[in-house]
């Protein structure tokens, strides 16, 4: 029997395819300096922590009971046009409106009071977002309204729909670093163990919390929708049912994997299946969001970012809030970098860190509109037809966030790489071998790090972290191709195919000994 055919025993056809408890000091007079009456929200406090709440109340409402005794913090975000001259526009827009492009047709940014958030000096932001880790307490158990007053500050917890996301785990790739990269620091942020097994989770927990509060104040929104290459639909698709919302997803056909294409199924979105790429459908959806009071979910909506931002700050809270040299992202719509850049950018500009790492972006070689663009000096972008790639997520030719991504780049003297099929496999697979099981997406950024370290770019001790997008098990069936020796013109390097035998002892005998040997011999 052919190894792939071991691989066929699925009943599907695998074709291709806070109010924070501390005082407002710009409300009470009696407050003593900023800094020394600044404290930890006092509902993550351990002496908090020992009050249990009543039996009947649920943590919600015990996060409502703590909130309607607290006075409102006094920070403030809103939108405003990505990157204008303060001075040249005063052009803004509350997060209560429905609105994803600028005047001018430009991205949006979600601005933050920075004054108000400055109030408060590192050392307090830092405690305090220490403070929540690992809590149950509504909303800060998760990863990113722990970082609450840095995300959407005037969203009333009891709005707020989570799955307490984030808080991933950072993987010090010890087998890995050493020995294909000679590397003693490196890490890999989980971001795919979670809820929905990708990174989306984290900014849309944010959107579908901030829709969830546009729908209690009874504005036009009667779903949400999205256009994906698999993640962001089953993000959405999770949180909205989770909400009791309607969502909409536009997939491209044949192009996303089964176990993407079942979450939104599951999760009882309306699936619309499409005859065109990702970028076909991203087109569609704007469009129909422009017409109908289905609300955008896509990165597009600068909304996403401030939640995907927060994985940034939560590395640099992993590593005791110290900056590492390196941060390496797959990129596809390219909204996640500029939320990297952001979130780094921020602790910069709060005091908590004194720097921040050099971003590299990485993509697939079929996909590569910002690599070409960065090869060309930053010359006139041109968006590209993006070919099939293993790397199906960010099989993306003309990213909407394209403005986002160079301006991240260029502020942190940023480097962006490329992976061919063979190159992002191979790196698939020698991760798993050291006990990883990551996503394609997971191995283009790997291989921007290969090619980097084999250059001299990346030193042996920098410490490094690459982001791990999605969870492997969303992409089986890639590592199913590799592993059968199944994919044409691949010599599939490193697979493992399992190994036909009898059920016998001496021919189970006869190929145990051979491979102990084999063992034996390394
Ligand atoms: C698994 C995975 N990795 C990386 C990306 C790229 O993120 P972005 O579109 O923000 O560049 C995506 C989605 O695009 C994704 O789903
Ligand atoms: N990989 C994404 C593509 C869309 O990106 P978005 O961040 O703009 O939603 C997906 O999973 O759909």
């Amino acid at each position: 029997m052919a190894a792939s055919s071991l691989f066929q025993s699925s009943r599907f056809s695998l074709s291709p395819q806070p109010e924070p408890a501390f005082r407002n000091p710009r409300s009470n007079d009696h407050c003593i300096p900023i800094r020394a009456c600044a404290s930890p929200d006092h509902s993550t406090t351990p002496q908090a922590l020992r009050h249990r709440r009543p039996a009947d109340e649920n943590i919600r409402e015990e996060a409502r009971r703590h909130s309607s005794t607290h006075n409102h913090q006094g920070f403030s975000s809103r939108y405003v046009p990505f990157n204008a001259d303060p001075a040249s526009t005063d052009e803004s827009y509350s997060l209560d409106e429905i609105v994803y492009r600028s005047r001018s047709g430009g991205l949006l940014d979600v601005q933050h009071d920075m004054e108000a958030l400055k109030r408060y000096d590192g050392d307090y932001w830092r405690s305090l977002f220490d403070s929540r880790v690992g809590k149950t307490t509504w909303p800060y158990g998760s990863g990113v309204w722990s970082k609450k007053e840095w995300v959407l500050p005037e969203i009333d917890s009891d709005d707020i729909i989570s799955a307490f996301e984030g808080n991933s785990n950072l993987f010090w790739a010890e087998r890995f670093g050493k020995q294909f990269l000679g590397m003693n620091d490196l890490w890999v942020k989980h971001c795919g163990n979670s809820h929905t097994g990708s990174f989306k989770d984290l900014g849309m927990t944010v959107l579908v919390s901030q829709v969830n509060r546009l729908r209690k104040m009874n504005r036009p929104v009667v779903g949400v929708g999205c256009a994906s290459t698999g993640d962001t639909s089953a993000a959405l698709s999770a949180y909205c049912a989770s909400a009791g919302i309607p969502s909409i997803v536009f997939l491209p056909a044949n192009r996303i994997s089964l176990a993407q294409l079942v979450q939104p199924i599951a999760n009882g979105a309306f699936v619309l299946s499409m005859d065109t790429d990702f970028d076909g459908c991203m087109q569609l959806i704007r469009e129909v969001t422009a017409e109908l009071p289905i609300y955008l979910a896509n990165s597009l909506n600068s909304l996403r970012l401030e939640g995907q931002k927060t994985a940034a700050i939560e590395i640099l809270q992993q590593f005791d809030w110290e900056v590492p040299d390196w941060v390496i992202v797959p990129g596809g719509n390219l909204g996640n970098i500029y939320a990297f850049y952001k979130g780094f950018h921020m602790c910069k500009e709060l005091g908590l860190v004194d720097r921040i790492p050099r971003l590299v972006c990485a993509q697939a070689a079929n996909a590569n509109p910002l690599y070409l663009h960065y090869k060309s000096g930053w010359n006139e972008f041109k968006s590209v037809k993006a070919n099939t790639t293993f790397a199906s997520a960010i099989q993306i030719g003309d990213p909407v966030s394209i403005d986002r991504a160079v301006f991240a780049l260029k502020s942190c003297n940023g480097i962006v790489e490329e992976a061919t099929e063979e190159e992002l496999m191979d790196a698939m697979a020698e991760a798993d071998s050291t006990g990883m099981f990551i996503c394609p997406h997971t191995g283009v950024a790997l291989t921007a790090l290969i090619k980097l370290r084999n250059s001299g770019v990346i030193g042996p001790t920098d410490r490094t972290v690459v982001v791990s997008t999605a969870h492997g098990l969303k992409f089986t069936q890639s590592k199913i191709d590799y592993h059968s020796k199944d994919i044409p013109d691949m010599a599939c390097r490193f697979a493992n195919p399992p190994v036909q035998v009898k059920a016998e002892f001496g021919s189970v005998m006869d190929v145990l000994k051979k491979y102990l040997l084999s063992k034996d011999s390394k």
